[in-house]
């Protein structure tokens, strides 16, 4: 199958949560939206069951992904992942741990084959996967594995939540706040900015894109009266990214980069941590924002919220965030 041809894989996230809820949704809205043929990975009786349950008039076909395009017009497809899955909504169970770290690997094994031509990912419960003995943070840093599984070579996987109207890098990701300092180098900075550079401009078409970078330290360190980082660290890697060609501003005050005017100066914001970035994105954008991994030999985008246990299995999940993810991995793949 040719890469334009193929379809887009979905993978069933945690199934406890809302991620069949919208995936259904998406499908029954995928006119309205113009959406791509994309196949779901997951176990078809269980989809059926969260359908009925929740009166989604969805007709569902297992199938294989060289069919997907052609049942995509009349019905969902699914790629039966071969596990029985419980999944009952709002209480994630242990049970169905390797059935959604599954999804993940062959929804990459597809990409890899050509069999898909990107992966959108529904969210997955951390702490739910942790608990069956997962290692991996998350999808992000999951991903880089996989990728170096397939490709070889060092990976590194660099999140990007993305909306019409602001982009954010969170440069640390998934660590304990009290370690981002400590995890806060030169080199990281600098590899970030090149890798959030190059996929803008090669997947996103901005010829030269913009980088804004945030301090860690209130008011960026009020030139060290308020802490050293920006000085000792973040202004160092800065300059090294100018030095090698790329669009790079800041350190800035990271409450006072986000406002409209503000907004306008730059195409990407990158935070030393993980909430300075998701904040604002959340903020402006929840309903729309995408996550996507950058850095990957392959694409990769997921909606920006998590599995909402709390709402799982009561009909009110909004799927525009899938939505907006399924469009975006069909844009940029
Ligand atoms: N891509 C991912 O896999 C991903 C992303 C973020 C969080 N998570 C995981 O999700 C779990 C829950 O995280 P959380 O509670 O911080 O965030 P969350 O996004 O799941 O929920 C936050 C709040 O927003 C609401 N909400 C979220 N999505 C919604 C939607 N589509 N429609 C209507 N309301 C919605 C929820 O009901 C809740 O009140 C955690 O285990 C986290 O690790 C996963
Ligand atoms: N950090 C993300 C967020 O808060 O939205 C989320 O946990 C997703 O991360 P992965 O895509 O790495 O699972």
């Amino acid at each position: 199958m040719t890469k334009t041809a193929a379809p887009l894989v979905v993978t069933q996230g945690d199934p406890s949560g809302i991620g069949p809820e919208i995936l259904l949704k998406a499908y029954l809205a995928r006119d309205d939206y113009g959406l791509p043929p994309f196949f779901l990975l997951a176990d078809p009786a269980h989809i059926a069951r969260v359908a009925g349950e929740l009166q989604l008039d969805v007709k569902i076909e297992a199938t294989a992904p060289d069919k997907a395009c052609k049942t995509f017009a009349h019905a969902l497809p699914i790629v039966s992942l071969d596990y029985d899955v419980r999944g009952f909504p709002g209480r994630p169970d242990p049970a169905d741990a390797a059935s959604t770290i599954s999804a993940i690997e062959r929804a990459v094994a597809c990409v890899v084959k050509g069999d898909a031509r990107a992966l959108v990912t529904n969210p997955i419960s951390k702490s739910a996967l942790y608990d069956a003995g997962f290692a991996h943070p998350g999808h992000t840093e999951f991903l880089a594995t996989l990728a170096h599984r397939h490709y070889g070579g060092a990976r590194r996987a660099v999140m990007m939540i993305w909306a019409e109207e602001l982009a954010v890098v969170p440069i640390t990701i998934h660590i304990p706040l009290s370690d981002a300092p400590k995890r806060l180098t030169r080199d990281l900075i600098v590899e970030t900015g090149e890798i959030a550079a190059r996929d803008l401009a090669a997947r996103f078409h901005i010829e030269k894109p913009r980088l804004a970078f945030a301090g860690l330290n209130p008011h960026a360190g009020e030139n060290g009266a308020l802490g050293r980082e920006e000085i000792d660290v973040i202004a160092p890697a800065i300059a090294t990214l100018r030095a090698r060609g790329v669009e790079a501003s800041g350190p800035h005050p990271a409450d006072t980069m986000f406002h409209a005017a503000a907004r306008a100066t730059y195409d990407v914001a990158l935070c030393p941590t993980h909430d300075q970035a998701l904040i604002p994105i959340k903020t402006l954008a929840f309903e729309r924002g995408v996550n996507v991994t950058l850095g990957l030999p392959f694409v990769r985008t997921s909606p920006d919220h998590g599995t909402a246990f709390d709402i799982a299995g009561r009909g009110v999940a909004d799927p525009r965030s899938l939505i907006e993810a399924i469009r975006l991995a069909g844009r940029i793949s």
